[in-house]
């Protein structure tokens, strides 16, 4: 087994994942993630982007490979070891919003804090300001059956950053909202991650969404791809003119 790189928080060797069905879902992606950056991972439907973010945040097990933590082996965890680790030190954001509906906004918010064992008052503190922050204070009281399905995401959104997780993993967090809203909660969201010193780990197929990234990994039949931008052809009209196309790496 190869230690890790030091700066990386999180980094991945080799992994393939297969669904029950056959379906292949990883064939052989290796990754690092440096701490308190904004990584997007991008492709198409169906490239294993949500299955890379399973893996890594250790929902999922590898068939084969590696999964390094803050250069602990993740792999090798027992699943209640890895569930404390999921509850101490990463946060997941899901593309639907789903909340408890017998709970109001705040006490859904203020969940995932008194599960790492905070008091409810300091729970409740910290739940109000994210909320705030993310333009859904007023409704703190509500129930998520009276709120939008935007309203919702919003309270998700807010819920995965109140307890400061070490890796917030985000699948496709702007999926349910307006093209309006999106862009503004996606600010929020990154703009509280680098200030926290969040890592951000982004599934998403949108431009929109990986030019807030640091950087991107695209992913394409579940393996890494890079992309090249071939140069102009001369005397073809812009934007023929220039193309892409994708290789495995
Ligand atoms: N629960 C499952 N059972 C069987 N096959 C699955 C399951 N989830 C995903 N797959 C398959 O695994 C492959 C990768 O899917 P995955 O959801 O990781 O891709 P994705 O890039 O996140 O796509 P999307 O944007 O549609 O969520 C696809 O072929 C998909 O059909």
């Amino acid at each position: 087994m190869v230690a890790p790189p030091d700066n990386d928080v999180l980094w991945a060797r080799a992994l393939h994942y297969r669904y029950d069905d056959g379906s292949p879902g990883l064939s052989g992606v290796s990754l690092g993630v440096r701490e308190g950056e904004i990584l997007a991972v991008g492709g198409p439907r169906g490239s294993g982007k949500t299955t890379l973010l399973r893996c890594l945040s250790g929902l999922l097990t590898a068939r084969s490979g590696e999964v390094w933590f803050n250069s602990v082996p993740v792999h090798t965890m027992s699943p209640a070891v890895r569930e404390r680790l999921r509850r101490d030190h990463f946060g997941w954001i899901d593309p639907d919003p789903l909340l408890v509906p017998e709970l109001n906004v705040w006490e859904n918010t203020a969940l995932p804090l008194m599960l790492r064992g905070v008091g409810r008052r300091r729970a409740r503190t910290a739940a109000l300001e994210w909320l705030e922050r993310l333009d859904i204070g007023d409704g703190a009281r509500k129930h998520p059956g009276e709120l939008t399905q935007a309203e919702r995401q919003r309270v998700c959104i807010a819920r995965a950053l109140a307890p400061a997780p070490s890796v917030l993993f985000a699948d496709e967090p702007t999926a349910p909202l307006h093209r309006v809203d999106r862009t503004h909660v996606l600010r929020t969201l990154t703009t509280a991650a680098r200030s926290h010193g969040i890592t951000v780990v982004l599934a998403t197929d949108n431009p929109q969404t990986t030019a807030l990234a640091d950087r991107t990994v695209p992913l394409l039949d579940g393996r890494r791809v890079r992309t090249v931008h071939l140069p102009p052809v001369s005397g073809a009209a812009e934007p023929e003119g220039r193309a892409a196309c994708s290789l495995s790496v």
